[in-house]
């Protein structure tokens, strides 16, 4: 089949790395103790067998010591089978353990890294989530497993092919004729169709599960809209799709089922025809036949690896693909942004032009301005035209379109998204975040908890230790309260904000502004309420098409009444 060279080239595309990145020495000598164990349970299972024909010849020879004596040694044996049995199988499920630790690792970090989660788009990459949690697991589990089938068959074919051999030439170019036939056979019939159709099976599967996720995730909006009957039909939809392939799936297994049970019961007639002329000729015993008949079937049994587990190798090539085309993405190196980025000491754009990703539409065109140290920007324009995109750009996190970004060092600028994200943790991780550390101590962070006035949420037993999950317990406004202690935290020289206090009430908004005021911080904002202009000094508003006007505000806007104010109108 054409695909099974690029699938044995996709295989070793996903398995190298372990065998030969810095674990390789570690691979390798377990993966020798593995062969020894496996071959040591091979050997001690013949033993056995040995022992078992020893106790039953001692038994029908009515011969009491010899009976006696093949007991003890098969209590010897037994004594090492089992320990060596337990620990081959606890050795491989280990082994496969450690490789999926150390692969899902090397994929966390190129999904992590230069921000790949942000710009996999799903059509390029679906359910990246389960390749990494499932896929990779699947596959170190099912490599061991295959290539411990393929080993042990080796053997079997090395101990059985000399005896057939010896016994019957003719018989051996049979066996090799029958079992290259049955392979071709199933890989041109079934190979494609099972391949792809466990593709998509995975693919659906995945589908539904994050479907579920989602309800889960937005509980409390779908209940507050009665979402239900939409979301019972979506998952409907998904469950259809995944069921619908599940049963193509057992059809195509149904035909994989009737060629497999036939290959294998002619199997049980082939030797005795093939020998039936020399038998009958008398050129060979009875005892011979029926010798030759089970290395027939050893051997077949062996070189028919493929035909006997077509079904989960299908399965496992499928996870490959998938595996592959994430390894792919993960690992090619970053597009050539359109937008270059220096670092500088204040915020400067230079012809700076934005486009959506993938898209042609500017947002905005050519924009020339300067923000110096402990200025401050306002960011206004009609919904959609482009205002949370401009900050994308400064951020990096789009490259398309051209012109030139100049911004103090990452670590001293901070930006707060439109929506607050809060994982669930202790609040301290929840104040320090995105950092996993911190130089404040706890009265310093009690302190920043009572600017934003959530002092409360650390008076409850556990203190900054407590954990919650955050976002489902606290409202909009405590939520965008929380995030803004996290700027207080890491006090930026340059502070971004994407209507980060679109859900405080006017007061609130007003003491958290003066309070980055007074510290001196630069300040770029987008926000809709008239209120937060009297804290900017330049106002950029977007025009859509790309244009843009820029402003100075009044001075008398510089200092904010206590009640809402009109927006400072562009000179
Ligand atoms: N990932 C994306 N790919 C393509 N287009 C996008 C993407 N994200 C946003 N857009 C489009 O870019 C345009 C500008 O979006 P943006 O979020 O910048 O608007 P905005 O001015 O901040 O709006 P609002 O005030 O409503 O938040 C919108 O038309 C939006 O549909």
């Amino acid at each position: 089949m054409a695909a099974t060279p690029s699938a044995l080239q996709r295989f070793i595309t996903v398995a190298q790395p372990y065998w030969r990145g810095d674990r390789r020495a570690w691979a390798w000598a377990f993966l020798a103790g593995l062969v020894l164990l496996m071959l040591a349970d091979t050997q001690l299972a013949v033993r056995l067998n040995t022992q078992t024909g020893e106790l039953t010849s001692a038994l029908a020879a009515r011969d009491a010591d010899r009976f006696w004596a093949a007991v003890r040694q098969m209590l010897q044996v037994l004594g090492l089978a089992v320990p060596v049995f337990a620990l081959y199988y606890y050795a491989r499920d280990a082994y496969a353990n450690d490789w999926r630790r150390w692969l899902t690792q090397r994929y966390l970090d190129g999904y992590l890294r230069e921000r790949r989660y942000f710009h996999l788009a799903s059509d390029v990459i679906d359910n990246p989530d389960q390749r990494i949690a499932e896929d990779v697991n699947t596959f170190t589990g099912r490599s061991l497993h295959f290539l411990l089938i393929l080993l042990g068959s080796l053997m079997q074919l090395v101990a059985f092919s000399a005896v057939l051999w010896g016994l019957s030439h003719t018989l051996v170019g049979f066996l090799v004729a029958y079992a290259v036939a049955g392979t071709v056979l199933s890989l041109g019939l079934f190979g494609r169709p099972l391949i792809r159709l466990n593709h998509w099976q995975l693919k659906r599967e995945a589908d539904l599960r994050f479907r579920l996720m989602r309800v889960r995730e937005n509980a409390e909006s779908i209940a507050f809209y009665g979402g239900e009957a939409q979301e019972r039909h979506q998952l409907q939809q998904r469950l259809r799709a995944t069921l619908l392939n599940t049963q193509r799936l057992i059809r195509a297994q149904f035909g994989l089922n009737l060629f497999q049970r036939g290959f294998s019961q002619l199997s049980l007639l082939v030797p005795s025809v093939v020998l039936a002329h020399d038998v009958l000729s008398g050129r060979l015993e009875v005892g011979q036949a029926v010798q030759a008949g089970g290395a027939f079937a050893a051997v077949l049994g062996a070189i028919s690896l493929i035909v006997d587990n077509f079904e989960s190798l299908s399965r496992f090539v499928a996870g490959i693909d998938r595996l592959h085309d994430l390894a792919q993405v993960l690992e090619s190196p970053p597009a050539t942004p359109g937008i270059a980025r220096e670092a500088g000491h204040d915020l400067h754009l230079q012809n700076l032009t934005v486009q959506a990703p993938d898209s042609d539409r500017v947002l905005v065109e050519k924009l020339n301005l300067s923000v110096p140290e402990g200025g401050s920007l306002l960011i206004t324009g009609a919904s959609g035209c482009g205002k949370s995109s401009l900050l994308r750009a400064i951020a990096g996190l789009w490259t398309q379109g051209s012109g030139q970004v100049s911004h103090p060092p990452r670590e001293q600028v901070f930006f707060l998204p439109q929506r607050p994200y809060l994982q669930s943790g202790s609040l301290r991780s929840q104040l320090i975040y995105p950092s996993t550390q911190t130089a404040l101590d706890d009265a310093a962070l009690l302190r920043i908890l009572d600017e934003v006035q959530l002092r409360h949420l650390a008076e409850a037993d556990g203190g900054l230790d407590r954990s919650r999950d955050w976002e489902k317990v606290l409202s909009g406004g405590e939520q965008q309260r929380l995030a803004f202690a996290r700027l207080l935290v890491h006090a930026p020289r340059l502070a971004i904000l994407d209507e980060a206090t679109s859900a405080l009430d006017d007061a609130n908004q007003q003491r958290l502004y003066e309070r980055l005021r007074a510290r001196g911080t630069t300040l770029i904002s987008i926000a809709h309420r008239a209120a937060v202009a009297g804290f900017h000094k330049q106002v950029l508003q977007l025009t859509g098409g790309g244009r843009w006007r820029l402003a100075r505000t009044t001075p008398a806007a510089h200092t904010p009444p206590p009640a809402p104010s009109p927006t400072a109108p562009p000179r």
